[in-house]
């Protein structure tokens, strides 16, 4: 397991994660820029991956992000996103080891919790990485999102 590297473009980054959805893919330039901006905020983004070694590439795959709050004393939250283990390679504790290592960084970073969303069929795998059910997701989702976030500051 280590951090994603710029390279791993090339070692089905993507293509690991479309067991979750349906992925796009941007291209390499896109997905180099991407990982650049990611890069800018320093401390924030965390993605880790596994590597199969024998074919080097890329089996399992998780984020955390770090929420710094104006609540709780300026504490911070840690966002485990987008776990993704490769079908061939499911049910070998991958994905326990991925939620592990993310935890870790997040409680590492000083973060007072960490959380995440997931469906009813996850939240059994959740529980045995230590986590428990907590709450509700509420979401609405952007019909028409922008490429590029709009520079125009709403009048609160
Ligand atoms: C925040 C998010 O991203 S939520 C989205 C999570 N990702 C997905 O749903 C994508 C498709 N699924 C996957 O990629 C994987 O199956 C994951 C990430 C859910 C689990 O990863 P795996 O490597 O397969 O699970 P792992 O082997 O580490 O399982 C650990 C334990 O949880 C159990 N477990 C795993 N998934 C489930 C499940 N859906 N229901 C019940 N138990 C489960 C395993 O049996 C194992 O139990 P054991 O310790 O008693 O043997």
């Amino acid at each position: 397991m280590r951090p994603l590297a710029k390279t791993d473009y090339t070692r089905s980054h993507l293509s690991v994660l479309s067991v979750l959805t349906v992925v796009s893919d941007p291209g390499v330039e896109a997905y180099s820029a991407a990982f650049d901006k990611q890069r800018l905020s320093p401390s924030t983004y965390f993605t880790l991956v596994i590597i199969h070694k024998p074919t080097d590439q890329i089996v399992g795959v998780g984020c955390v992000f770090i929420e710094q709050k104006f609540l709780r004393g300026l504490g911070k939250v840690g966002h485990i996103e987008d776990i993704a283990v490769d079908k061939s390679m499911q049910g070998r504790k991958l994905g326990l080891r991925i939620i592990q290592a993310l935890t870790a960084i997040s409680e590492g970073e000083g973060c007072y919790k960490t959380i995440l969303n997931c469906s009813d069929d996850n939240i059994p795998f959740y529980v045995k990485c230590g986590y428990q059910k907590k709450e509700n997701e509420m979401a609405k989702y952007n019909l028409a999102p922008a490429q590029e976030p709009q520079t125009r500051t709403p009048k609160l």
